[in-house]
């Protein structure tokens, strides 16, 4: 715990890094020697990728933290960079943090005299803290660092910020950042701001989490505890549930967690409070917490095999799944702006179901014991081997429950690496031979453990027969999961599997709608008088309502026209609209599923009866056939006479510029006199149409005519012309004969 006089290097090389004393979301904790000094430190490598810092960041937490000098803040030696990591020297804290004391030995929290005193030390650390004008904002049991001389320290300043700008002026905070367990509602509101108070709302939190083991909320994932935290009323001590507690602490944690934060007492103030006024010195009631307790990195190990077990039972199918989950957590924890619209409907789908969630509590917690108690870790060598070799593969499969090969083999490997983890270094004045117990002698203290484990027992009994009653049988896939996503999905699976097929379905029918589902449009769309229902998926046809059926006049592509809203399609160009359309064709094609539907309005009413009462039903099918034949060709027809009508108004356009027809309305205003000036165009084109092809065929007669002519003429010329050759030659012949 020494050397703050002394000076640290900044070569990697001078640091043997011996076990993994810690882990958190962006760091990794290792016991170390400092080999220039053979002194023991704490070695945290921070993954500067993971954690999303900036160089500015390190620079002004390094800052910040070299100004720090209080006896309980942890203070750094140095740091420095080692590839993409940052290594940070710090104070090696024998006993880890809190967290871990409470997970490997104290379940359900600790006792109010220890409470109190680490409570206070860690006030003393506030109170300095925000004296220099620092706000914390990350306190929480996980950051309480104890050591085996009592000295309780607060440490990670991973997230601390300076409450002064540049100016020297008192500021309020506008990010987001901290644990959401323990973050208090006004840092959660987005532009309310915060100030220091936001730590006394964490301290309040952080002393409900010593009392209880947990943090309030802590089985929530969490955007849903984001959301309670804001509209939920502030937890605190109760009244039957903690009878155990001291009215004096109940009142302290009251005025720690109360939502406006005005009304909060300042560190300095909390401090002069009747609980803290008689709380014990450290030295005697938080050093007996861990005076039987085996070695830090022994207990650390434990909880990495606990975690691997968990991770185990979550049977998670894939590391996507577990990806998805994390980014779950790092939406609610680390997102700088969230919203809270989004968190809210998120939370929404998160089932209240504090029994169930309390249950798997309590079965984590049974499992992590029985699993201790059967020896997995050998406290007693205090070399830090797991035993879980020893553990016959048959109890670990009862105890964990359906843990398959290949995840026992994780393990196995897990505890099998364990073995070659020997601590080369031997920590002055730590008994290596300590037995894992918490008071007076080792058969008393395997004693108590077994009396722990029976009332676990008999706790988990019963919340496993009230889960029986509940919901069917204990399920091992259920015990421990973690995410939210994996805790619907194991809602599910418990619910679905207790089910009938028949009553599985109606549950199907009547579940609430469905944020991630296919959006159900007919709803919406029944809303637009232009369009008719759509959905996403599958056929127009199918998600049309009756009404709307009953009414259709058109289909537009994905849009019907009903005689409701007809008024509205007015300004449908007269050539796409179908001229028959008022005329009631009862077959209408829809071109998004390219289906002819038949609308039986508008069938006749004497067809329609006759094809009710007669026996004969393939006749009516023909007649209904033949009908449908005839429709789609006087539909064809239509579509002829639209093109036809498209092409003369061409023409039109070009006979209108050389000022022969009626010129176009120009304004959709007056549409109430284009039906007639159009129909008088189309006269107007086709008379002279007619006599174009009149003109043409007398001129086609002409110009035969003229031909006949004109040949007539050559026949006559050719026949003069050979008369005249015959005369010329009968003519020469007589000359030569008188000669
Ligand atoms: N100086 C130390 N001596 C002994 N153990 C330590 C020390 N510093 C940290 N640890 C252990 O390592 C754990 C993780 O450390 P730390 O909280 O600094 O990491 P982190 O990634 O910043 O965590 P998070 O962001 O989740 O709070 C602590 O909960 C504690 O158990």
């Amino acid at each position: 715990m020494g050397g703050r006089d002394q000076s640290f290097s900044a070569n990697p090389a001078d640091y043997k890094l011996l076990e993994e004393v810690g882990y958190g979301a962006t760091a990794t904790v290792y016991r170390a020697i400092y080999l220039p000094l053979n002194q023991l430190v704490a070695v945290k490598c921070l993954d500067l990728e993971r954690c999303n810092i900036t160089l500015d960041d390190l620079r002004r937490e390094a800052q910040t933290m070299s100004l720090i000098e209080h006896p309980n803040v942890v203070r750094a030696y140095c740091s420095f960079a080692v590839e993409r990591c940052l290594w940070v020297v710090l104070p090696f804290m024998d006993q880890g943090s809190c967290l871990h004391l409470m997970k490997i030995a104290y379940p359900d929290g600790l006792q109010e005299d220890a409470i109190g005193s680490i409570l206070k030390q860690i006030l003393k650390a506030l109170d300095y803290l925000h004296r220099h004008g620092h706000i914390h904002r990350d306190v929480k049991a996980g950051n309480i660092l104890l050591h085996s001389t009592g000295a309780v320290k607060l440490a990670d300043f991973g997230v601390a910020a300076c409450l002064f700008d540049s100016g020297d002026r008192r500021r309020s905070r506008n990010t987001f950042v901290g644990t959401p367990c323990w973050m208090a509602p006004e840092v959660l509101q987005p532009g309310s701001g915060y100030n220091s108070k936001a730590d006394i709302w964490s301290f309040g939190i952080t002393a409900l989490e010593l009392a209880h083991g947990h943090a309030p909320f802590s089985k929530y994932p969490p955007m849903k505890v984001l959301l309670m935290t804001i509209q939920n009323a502030p937890p605190g001590l109760d009244y039957d549930r903690d009878k155990k507690f001291s009215k004096s602490f109940k009142e302290m944690v009251a005025t720690c967690l109360v939502k406006d934060q005005t009304k909060r007492p300042s560190a300095e103030k909390l401090l002069k409070h009747s609980f803290f006024k008689h709380s014990k010195p450290p030295e005697l009631s938080v050093k007996k917490l861990f005076a039987d307790l085996p070695p830090l990195w022994n207990r650390v190990k434990a909880l990495q095999l606990k975690d691997a077990a968990q991770l185990a039972l979550k049977k998670m199918p894939s590391a996507e799944e577990e990806a998805i989950s994390q980014s779950e957590y790092k939406r609610g924890v680390s997102a700088w702006n969230f919203d809270i619209d989004d968190l809210k409907a998120q939370a929404s789908l998160v089932r209240d179901d504090d029994n169930i969630a309390e249950m798997r509590e309590k079965d984590e917690n049974k499992f992590f014991t029985n699993y201790y108690k059967a020896g997995a870790i050998d406290s007693q060598s205090g070399t830090g081997k797991t035993n879980l070799e020893k553990l016959p593969q048959d109890k670990i499969t009862s105890q964990v429950g359906a843990i398959d090969v290949k995840q026992t083999e994780q393990l196995e490997h897990l505890s099998k690496k364990d073995k070659n983890v020997e601590s080369d270094f031997q920590e002055p004045g730590l008994p290596q031979n300590i037995l894992w117990k918490r008071n007076g002698s080792s058969a008393e203290a395997t004693t108590s453990s077994m009396e722990k484990d029976i009332g676990t027992s008999k706790i988990n009994g019963q919340s496993a027969k009230s889960r029986q009653t509940q919901s069917g049988p204990l399920l091992p896939g259920m015990v421990l999961s973690h995410s939210s996503s994996e805790r619907r999905r194991t809602l599910e699976r418990l619910e679905n599997g207790n089910q009938l097929p028949e009553e599985k379905n109606n549950r199907e029918m009547q579940r609430a709608p469905s944020f991630s589902g296919p959006l159900m449009l007919p709803t919406r769309a029944s809303a637009n008088s232009l369009s008719a229902p759509i959905k996403s998926s599958g056929g127009f046809r199918d998600s049309m309502n009756d009404k709307s059926k009953a009414n259709l006049v058109q289909i537009k592509g994905r849009f019907s026209v009903t005689s409701e809203n007809l008024d509205l399609v007015k300004d449908i160009p007269l050539s796409v609209v179908s001229r028959r359309s008022s005329q009631g064709s009862p077959l209408r094609k829809s071109a998004s599923v390219g289906d002819w539907m038949s609308d039986p309005k508008q069938m006749s009413t004497g067809q329609a009866a006759r094809d009710c009462a007669s026996d004969n039903f393939s006749e009516s099918l023909l007649m209904t056939h033949l009908q449908n034949l005839s429709q789609q060709t006087s539909i064809q027809q239509d579509l002829i006479m639209n093109l036809l009508n498209s092409l003369q108004t061409a023409e039109a356009i070009d006979a209108s510029q050389n000022g022969k027809l009626p010129p176009l309305p120009r304004s959709s205003q007056m549409n109430g006199s284009v039906d007639i000036a159009a129909s008088e165009r189309e006269r107007l084109l086709l008379v002279q149409i007619l006599e174009l092809q009149a003109r043409v065929i007398s001129l086609t007669n002409e110009l035969t005519a003229e031909k006949l002519k004109y040949m007539q003429l050559q026949q006559q010329l050719t026949a003069l012309c050979s008369q005249e050759q015959n005369g010329d030659e009968r003519g020469s012949c007589m000359k030569a004969d008188s000669f």
